[in-house]
């Protein structure tokens, strides 16, 4: 095992994230007794699957394997039953443990699975994907989609501990490593300006990576330690979000969460910027960082008022009146609340390619 950087979340159910190379030793004590793990993967992820799957059984952990489909596909509240029968068939128990083996789909899944089995039982995320080392995995923001949109029924429920084993990076496809790295900016924009003059420096190669990831887990740690459940400060997560899940959401899934988060950000940044609130420097930042590291920052549909309507679902709106994380200025992150369709349009005439 190479070195491991150990990142503690707080709040009511600390657990640590681990970051390095070749971590899977750490899975059983993370496990803590359980005497069953039903391992939920993908068929991408099948291989680093039964190398879990074997390692909790050298530990004394019987592993239980469920496939479940992939990407959005598994996101889906009749997977997650399909998952609860295998549970109930195999008689899992409140001893018993979920892992879930992926990107932030199965994890967002896993997690989900585990919240309701039995009202909550024990779960860890082994993320395979950036994106999941950075964001999905941490903070126990777990879920499915529904017909209406994006992440729409879920539960929070802290993982036991968090793999991000950056051995599995070796095997992700190039296009969903970029896809992550909108996250890691979104980082940058509202918390931690040195990930951009890391990015902007040496851009993302195996010389920066672990920075990147150990600085983002950083960021993600202490905004969930302070604020679990969303009631104020957590928002600052879902800048860019907005308008990214929409465009998921009417695209029928066909576009990774992180492009749509890139657009969403050079989105948000326009807004910011057409309210009065951020620089126009700091706006033109957003593109351009983005662009480099070969992140789309325009978005090509052009159905508006399905993008409108979708947002009206967003969980940060209240009633009829929707709300927008902002920039006040780098990181300074703030809410925009309500603001009125024109300005709205005007920031999508922004990214609308
Ligand atoms: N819970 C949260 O706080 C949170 C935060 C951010 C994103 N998310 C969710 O995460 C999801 C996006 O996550 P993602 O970008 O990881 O997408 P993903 O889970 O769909 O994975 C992308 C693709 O990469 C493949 N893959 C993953 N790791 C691999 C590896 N090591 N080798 C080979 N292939 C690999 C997957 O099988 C999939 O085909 C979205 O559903 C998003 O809503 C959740
Ligand atoms: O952890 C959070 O909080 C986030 O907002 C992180 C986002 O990157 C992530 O995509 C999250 O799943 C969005 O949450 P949602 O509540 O808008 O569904
Ligand atoms: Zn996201």
């Amino acid at each position: 095992m190479d070195d491991v950087t150990t990142i503690g979340v707080g709040g009511e159910r600390p657990y640590d994230v681990l970051v390095g190379r070749d971590l899977l030793d750490e899975l059983p004590r993370l496990l803590d007794g359980a005497a069953r793990a039903a391992i939920l993967y993908a068929p991408p992820l099948r291989a680093h699957a039964d190398a879990i799957a074997a390692r909790v059984a050298d530990a004394g952990i019987a592993p239980l394997a469920i496939d479940v489909p992939d990407a959005e596909a598994g996101k889906s509240i009749d997977v997650a039953a399909h998952c609860w029968d295998q549970l109930g068939a195999a008689g899992f128990t409140r001893t018993d443990a979920v892992v879930g083996v992926g990107g932030g789909a199965v994890t967002d899944l896993a997690g989900f699975v585990a919240a309701c089995w039995l009202r909550g039982v024990r779960w860890v995320p082994v993320s395979t994907s950036l994106l999941g080392m950075v964001d999905a995995a941490v903070g126990g923001k777990t879920g499915v989609n529904t017909a209406a949109g994006k992440n729409l029924v879920g539960a929070f429920h802290p993982p036991a501990g968090v793999l991000c084993d950056l051995a599995m990076l070796d095997t992700l496809p190039p296009v969903d490593l970029v896809a992550g790295l909108a996250e890691v900016v979104k980082c940058g924009f509202i918390a931690d300006p040195a990930i951009l003059d890391l990015i902007e420096a040496k851009g993302a190669d195996e010389g920066s990576i672990r920075e990147l990831v150990e600085r983002a887990v950083r960021v993600k740690a202490d905004v969930v330690g302070a604020d679990l459940r969303e009631g104020g400060l957590r928002e600052v997560l879902n800048y860019g979000h907005t308008l990214a899940h929409a465009i998921e959401k009417v695209e029928g899934y066909s576009w990774r969460h992180g492009h749509a988060v890139s657009v969403g950000l050079v989105y948000a940044a326009a807004l910011g910027r057409l309210a009065g609130r951020l620089d126009d420097a700091t706006a033109a930042r957003h593109r351009a960082v983005l662009e480099a590291l070969g992140l789309p920052t325009a978005y090509p549909g052009r159905a508006w008022p399905d993008l409108l309507a979708t947002m009206r679902v967003d969980k940060k709106a209240r009633g009829s009146r929707l709300r927008f994380v902002v920039l006040d200025g780098l990181a300074k992150p703030s809410i925009l609340d309500g603001p009125d369709d024109e300005l709205l349009r005007a920031a999508y005439e922004e990214v609308a390619a």
